[in-house]
């Protein structure tokens, strides 16, 4: 639809050049039979005028209503091509991590102390796209314009004053060169510029509302705004400084066009005096020269336009090249299905952190088969949930091997829950789009999460909520069971999925999982959750993984528990504490 726009804009640009054309001749013919006190040659240029305005007027607005037409259907397509390639690839993942590490932008040191371009980019993403498509459309058009103008009148003004044409193409190949050297990069690199401290504004305000909960508990709003006002501040500075630029370019461009606007006049003067020329042609000379005039100086007159769609066309083209998968890093985790009987395989796996930085774990073995489950724990930051996002395919890099069932038959729990955009059913059935199952059988999900009365609360199935500001967090992981328990995985993962919920809870949603009778594989840091699980995989340190049997773990626990030992020692002292506390 683009496309056919484009050709009918152009289609537009030639018929009203060529009208434009008709109408310097007209106009001509009405100077001169008025000049010449010629009555009927003066009525019949005025019909011939009528006649051409008649055709001309609803041309013009109809190019403007294809121009605006173009301009949103291209967006449409470009938007909506972003926004595939986001999503493709778990692209917007990708530039996540390559934003942590400071990746996106390999020349800039912005990435860090703007608090992320990439994060920035993503937020403008449609903005920019809107913004590049009709500044783009808008310069094409009036450039394809101006051509077409360049063309049509250059011919005539050659055959009438030829010196005037020479006079103008030196005149603005001088004007171009000037504007493009003093002002072009830049006022590009002011305008990039501006586009950027915005978009850092904008991630700030957007950080704090995501979190506006617990900016509110810590009291943080004087910090918080002291980090918004300085954004602010950098995106008026920013401002300023184009604003200065902008300025200077529009000082030089009255000036450059001022100068030419006596030219034509003055050049014709001799020739009229002389009787050479009739009076209209100096008009219609002016006319011309000023379609000629303006057509050359397009660079001139639109650099500000110029440099802010240049500062937007870098500015897309950086987040399509980080939404672009880089090359093979390195070494990589091989991945391939889990063998007959199992459903996790981890063979000689050693995993890094993305950028390498910590090595989570070295040489992992580990064959979890049908029916069997495992607790992942280990000290805070020794890679539990690293080791599920390497599962996931989200985490690459390191060697050995990962097998598994094929990947929807794999169901992750994420340690901080989601709740989509949506109504309660989409929270249960997300990321399903079409739901399966009766209502019914969708309130005995909630439940079996230990929800019951969820569904009458929020107001039915269609309620639609900001579930996550509204459900607590021991809430919204039940919600995330029950959205488990929908999708009856063959191997499902918990990672600290029920650290919200009281130990009778916990209990009731581990009760109602093993019933499915799927494998699992929980992180987790209360000793209470080995009774759910065969195995218990435990990080020893420096990427050492120590698996055993989930028995031989609870009788190695009871004897270092036992009253000699130093751990359950303590344990008593605390709650010999607490209830003198509370006694007094
Ligand atoms: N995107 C990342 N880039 C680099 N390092 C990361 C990234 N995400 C996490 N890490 C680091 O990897 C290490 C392991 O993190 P992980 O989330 O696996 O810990 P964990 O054992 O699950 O901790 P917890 O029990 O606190 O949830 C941590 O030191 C963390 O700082």
């Amino acid at each position: 639809m683009a496309w056919r726009l484009a050709i009918a804009s152009t289609a537009l640009s030639i018929a009203t050049t060529l009208l434009l054309l008709k109408l310097s001749y007209t106009q001509s013919n009405l100077s001169s039979n008025l000049s010449e006190k010629s009555e009927s040659g003066f009525y019949s240029a005025v019909w011939e005028f009528v006649g051409v305005a008649a055709v001309a007027t609803p041309l013009f607005a109809l190019s403007e209503w294809v121009d605006g037409l173009l301009v949103i259907h291209w967006r449409r397509w470009l938007t909506g091509h972003m926004l595939d390639a986001y999503y493709a690839d778990r692209a917007y993942y990708r530039i996540m991590l390559c934003s942590l590490q400071g990746l996106d932008n390999p020349d800039q040191v912005q990435a860090k102390e703007g608090g992320g371009v990439v994060g920035g980019l993503m937020l403008r993403m449609c903005e920019d796209a809107r913004s590049f498509a009709s500044s783009s459309v808008a310069l094409m058009v009036g450039l394809s314009r101006k051509l077409f103008y360049l063309a049509a009148f250059s011919g005539l003004l050659f055959s009438i004053a030829p010196r005037m044409m020479w006079f103008l193409l030196a005149y603005a190949a001088a004007g171009t060169a000037v504007t493009a050297a003093v002002f072009g990069r830049g006022l590009m690199r002011r305008t990039y510029e501006v586009l950027r401290r915005e978009a850092d504004l904008r991630f700030q305000l957007v950080r704090v509302r995501e979190a506006a909960e617990s900016v509110a508990f810590y009291s943080g709003e004087a910090r918080e705004a002291g980090v918004s006002h300085a954004r602010l501040a950098a995106a008026v500075h920013a401002a300023l400084r184009r604003v200065a630029w902008e300025a200077g370019l529009a000082l030089w461009v009255n000036a450059y066009s001022n100068t030419t606007l006596l030219v034509p006049s003055l050049l014709m003067a001799p020739a009229y005096f002389a009787g050479q020329v009739r009076f209209g042609d100096i008009t219609q000379v002016s006319f011309t020269f000023q379609r000629i005039e303006s057509a050359l100086s397009f660079v001139v007159d639109n650099l500000a336009a110029l440099s802010g769609l240049a500062a937007q066309t870098e500015r897309l083209d950086e987040l399509l090249r980080a939404l672009v998968p880089r090359g093979d890093p390195g070494a990589s985790v091989a991945r391939g299905a889990a063998r007959a009987g199992a459903v996790l395989e981890l063979e000689g796996l050693s995993l890094w952190t993305p950028g390498g930085a910590q090595h989570l774990a070295d040489g992992l073995d580990l064959s979890l088969g049908a029916g069997q489950s495992l607790l992942v724990m280990g000290p805070s930051g020794c890679g539990k949930s690293s080791l599920l996002r390497c599962i996931a395919g989200l985490w690459d890099e390191g060697s050995g091997t990962v097998r598994t069932l094929p990947r929807d038959s794999l169901f992750f729990l994420p340690q901080k829950p989601f709740m989509c955009l949506g109504s309660l059913r989409d929270q249960v059935t997300f990321p399903h789009v079409h739901t399966r199952g009766s209502a019914t059988d969708l309130a005995a999900l909630l439940a079996a999460a230990q929800l019951p009365d969820l569904l009458e609360r929020s107001g039915g199935w269609k309620a639609e909520a900001d579930w996550a500001q509204t459900l607590s967090i021991g809430e919204q992981q039940r919600v995330a069971f029950a959205r488990l328990l929908y999708h009856r995985p063959g191997l499902a993962f918990l990672d600290e999925a029920t650290s919200g919920l009281d130990a009778a809870t916990e209990d009731a949603i581990y009760t109602a999982l093993a019933a499915t009778g799927a494998s699992f594989v929980s992180v987790g840091h209360r000793p209470q959750l080995v009774q759910w699980h065969t195995h218990v995989l435990e990080a020893q340190g420096r990427g050492r993984w120590e698996l055993r049997d989930a028995e031989e773990y609870l009788a190695s626990r009871g004897r270092a528990a036992s009253p000699q030992a130093s751990g359950g020692g303590s344990m008593t002292l605390r709650r010999h504490t607490v209830s003198a506390r509370l006694a007094t």
